[in-house]
C-alpha cells in the first residue's frame, strides 16, 4: 500500500493537450513511484519482479502520453518488460520472483551470455539491466526536477540526466536522437501537471517521500550485478 501522504489529486479541469492524455489515462506518478517502493521485500531486501515491472508499465504510460515523438523509447522500454514478462509467465517463472532469484537462477543454469550475445542473446540478467541503467536516469531526471526552479528547462535538465547516465551506453545515433527528442518535452509546470499529484509544493513533497524507495532499488540492483561481475553485460 502507498503510504497515506501519496494521495492523487485527479484534476478536473486540465488545459494542455498533455494534461488532457493524462487524465483520461489516469496517470499519477504517485502509484508509479509507489510499484517502486513495494518492490522492497522488508525481511531480505529482495526487490521483487511483479513490482519492478509494474513501476515501468506505469512510467511508459506516462511517457506514451507525452507524444509519438517518445515512441522510439518507449517501443525498447516495452519490449524489454515483455521480455521480463515472458519469464514470469513460463514454466520457470518462479525462478523470476525477484531479481536476486533471477540472478542466481540464470547464473546457475548458464542461461546469461557473459561475453558476446549468443544463445541466450536476451536473458532476464541482460534484459534488466538495460531497465536498471534507464531507473539512474529516471532518479537523476526526477531529483533535477524536484529541485528546479521555475526558470528551468525541462530539456535542459533531461539532457544533463540522460549525459550522466544512459548516453554512456548508447551509440551516436541513438544519443543524437534522443538529444533532439528532449527538446519536444513539455514545460517544468505542464511537466508537474501531468504528473497528477497536485500543485507543485505536492509534488516536490511527494518526489521528496518516493524517491529514496527508488533510490534502493537502484542501490541493491548495482550491488548485486556488481557482486556477479553482471555490470557490462553485452
Ligand atoms: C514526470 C516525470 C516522470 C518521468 C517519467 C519518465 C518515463 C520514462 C519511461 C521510460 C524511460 C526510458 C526507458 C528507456 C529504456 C532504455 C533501455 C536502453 O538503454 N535500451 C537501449 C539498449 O538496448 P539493447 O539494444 O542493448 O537491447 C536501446 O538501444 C535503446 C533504444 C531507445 C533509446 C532510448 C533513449 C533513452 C532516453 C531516455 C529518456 C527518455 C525521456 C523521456 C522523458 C520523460
Amino acid at each position: 500500500m502507498p503510504p497515506q501522504k501519496y494521495i492523487t489529486h485527479a484534476r478536473s479541469s486540465q488545459k494542455t493537450e498533455f494534461s488532457m492524455t493524462a487524465v483520461e489515462e489516469k496517470f499519477s506518478l504517485t502509484e508509479v513511484l509507489s510499484s517502486f517502493k513495494a518492490c522492497l521485500e522488508k525481511e531480505n531486501q529482495d526487490v521483487l519482479m511483479d513490482y519492478y515491472i509494474s513501476g515501468w508499465k506505469g512510467l511508459v504510460r506516462f511517457m506514451n502520453s507525452l507524444g509519438a515523438i517518445f515512441s522510439f523509447v518507449s517501443k525498447d522500454a516495452v519490449s524489454k518488460i515483455q521480455i521480463m514478462e515472458a519469464f514470469r509467465k513460463s514454466s520457470s517463472g518462479d525462478q523470476y520472483r525477484s531479481l536476486q532469484s533471477m540472478v542466481a537462477y540464470e547464473l546457475k543454469a548458464k542461461l546469461v551470455d557473459l561475453n558476446k550475445r549468443a544463445e541466450h542473446s536476451n536473458s532476464g540478467c541482460r534484459t534488466i539491466l538495460r531497465l536498471h541503467r534507464a531507473l539512474r536516469w529516471l532518479q537523476l531526471f526526477l531529483e533535477k526536477l524536484r529541485t528546479s526552479t521555475e526558470n528551468s528547462k525541462t530539456s535542459v535538465l533531461c539532457t544533463e540526466a540522460y549525459n550522466d547516465s544512459l548516453a554512456n551506453y548508447h551509440p551516436w545515433i541513438i544519443r543524437k536522437t534522443a538529444m533532439v527528442s528532449f527538446y519536444a518535452l513539455p514545460a517544468r509546470n505542464t511537466f508537474f501537471e501531468v504528473m497528477n499529484v497536485g500543485s507543485i509544493e505536492d509534488v516536490v513533497t511527494m518526489l521528496g517521500e518516493a524517491m529514496p524507495y527508488v533510490s534502493q532499488v537502484y542501490d541493491i540492483t548495482q550491488q548485486l550485478y556488481a557482486q556477479h561481475n553482471l555490470l557490462d553485460l553485452p
